[in-house]
């Protein structure tokens, strides 16, 4: 028996008694349904899932007061028993819970990643860039997303772990993480697995190896983080990464080997995500893409563009603005969980209850977006063309990289990534409909989703990308020193 509480929980969807509302939450596109009750209750609302209360903040200034303002209280993360304990054996940075492990790690993300570190992979960065514009130059054929995976996975691996290169045909030591991604962010979304639902079954399943046995990962999860430990001491003394800075500067191996494919993971995914948004985007709004380009033509003339030209083109990163707006990779966010009662708003939101910060409602938080649905760069710039001072509790206009101490620690890099590819690849390309096997023109659709777990990509499309410049090869080669 507990006695009642003085304020009453958020409003919400019932659900039925003692399970919730476990039928009603799907495992799939979670936020198709987080929108849904939105326009129903408002942007605070709350459900049961087996007795867990669920909080989902859909507005931007209820997101700033609970998850930035308060986020002492609000920074734990929920224990994701088969992810943390099974899939990732208590090594994933995001889902470790609020104590001195996670201080440690994010301390050496952050001094690899913060805005200053993170000028320090510029050049990587850039080098990425132009074989990716001359790998889709040369390899015309080959499906855009392919591209898109080597550019993403060859900066994390190098910004990580120091890595070579990785080409577009060749041997990559990254492919197991694939399969390593889908496992683990499926794994994130609430309810998806039985230990997660009904966590008095784990002490039976830890003790069942045949039960465990059924978790996909830990053969190649093993195997990406036996080739960084082999490859680590080599590379780490001639290297700019992650690794070397907790290697040499931190705590040293204990945290190398706690930290590994986690923060690889959400790079990648992130960036994917978003690079494939933007081809679908530049498509369906071409005229986003002549606004950007003008400026582009104008500055660089016919050279590529390198950070160098940043600040002089203010089209770019308002159309990396509104692109993760548009279609923020992670649409459901990444959950929190409230260490303390919160009174907020009159409403009671109970320690161990799980936050949600419904990201795709935050980006059209009518108040600071009025954009909506639409792909309108010019939102985030001012009358001369410059970008506007960005809106409180909006993180710069990024609400897309989370809140308060769980922030994204890589959302520095992740900008940059896209920056500079975004920049080459509407330098180089005019983007345009593809066609399909039949020859038939394909227009991508923007509702077309592909559930990846935590992050939402458009499903495959053909897309065709006609040169700019008749010599573009050469143009990509650097300039002599
Ligand atoms: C477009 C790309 C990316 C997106 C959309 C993205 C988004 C996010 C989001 C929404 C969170 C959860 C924040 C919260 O709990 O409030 C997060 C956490 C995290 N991100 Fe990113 N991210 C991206 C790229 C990156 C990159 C490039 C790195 C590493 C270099 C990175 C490393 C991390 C880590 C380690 C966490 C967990 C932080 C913690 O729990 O303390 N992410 N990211």
């Amino acid at each position: 028996w507990r006695p009642r509480p003085a304020h009453p929980f958020p409003p919400g969807p019932k659900g039925v008694p003692f399970l919730g509302s476990v039928f009603e939450v799907p495992t799939e596109l979670l936020w198709v349904k987080l929108v849904e009750w939105y326009k129903e209750y408002g942007p605070i609302y709350s459900y049961t899932v087996l007795g867990q209360r669920v909080v989902v903040i859909s507005g931007l200034r209820e997101a700033g007061d609970i998850l930035d303002r308060m986020s002492a209280k609000t920074s734990d993360r929920s224990r994701l028993i088969k992810v943390h304990d099974y899939l990732t054996r208590g090594k994933e940075l995001g889902l470790l819970p609020r104590n001195d492990v996670w201080r440690a790690h994010r301390r050496a993300a952050h001094e690899s990643f913060n805005s200053r570190a993170a000028q320090d992979y510029h050049l990587v960065q850039e080098e990425e860039s132009r074989v990716l514009v001359k790998d889709l130059l040369n390899h015309p054929g080959a499906n855009a997303d392919d591209h898109i995976f080597r550019f993403s996975t060859s900066i994390a691996w190098r910004a990580s772990f120091g890595h070579e290169l990785i080409p577009l045909e060749g041997p990559d030591p990254s492919l197991p993480l694939q399969e390593i991604f889908k496992a683990i962010f499926t794994g994130f979304i609430p309810g998806n697995s039985i230990v997660d639902l009904f966590p008095f079954l784990n002490p039976i399943i830890a003790r069942s190896k045949f039960i465990r046995r059924s978790a996909p990962l830990p053969t190649p999860l093993q195997s990406v983080r036996d080739c960084h430990c082999q490859t680590r001491r080599q590379v780490l003394r001639r290297c700019h990464c992650l690794f070397r800075q907790v290697f040499f500067r931190s705590s040293g191996e204990s945290i190398t080997r706690r930290t590994d494919t986690s923060i690889t993971a959400t790079q990648v995914d992130g960036t994917m995500a978003a690079l494939r948004w933007f081809l679908v985007a530049m498509i369906l709004y071409p005229e986003a893409a002549l606004a950007a380009r003008e400026q582009l033509d104008r500055v660089l003339g016919d050279r590529p563009p390198t950070f160098a030209d940043y600040e002089e083109l203010p089209q770019i990163e308002a159309l990396v603005k509104e692109l993760l707006r548009w279609r923020p990779p992670t649409p459901a966010g990444l959950v929190h969980m409230a260490s303390e009662d919160i009174i907020y708003d009159g409403f009671l939101i109970p320690k161990g209850a799980v936050l949600m910060p419904n990201a795709w409602s935050l980006c059209r938080d009518p108040s600071v977006y009025p954009a909506g649905e639409a792909f309108d760069p010019s939102g985030f710039l001012d009358d001369n063309g410059n970008l506007r001072r960005p809106p409180l509790d909006t993180h710069d206009d990024y609400p897309v990289f989370g809140h308060g101490r769980r922030i994204c620690v890589g959302r520095a890099l992740a900008k940059n990534s896209l920056w500079i590819s975004i920049a080459c690849v509407l330098w180089a390309f005019d983007i345009e409909k593809g066609v399909d096997e039949h020859g038939v023109e394909v227009t991508p659709d923007p509702l077309d989703f592909i559930d990846h777990g935590v992050t939402v990509w458009p499903k495959s499309f053909p897309v065709k990308l006609v040169p700019r410049y008749p010599d573009l090869a050469d143009r990509l080669k650097p300039e002599p020193a």
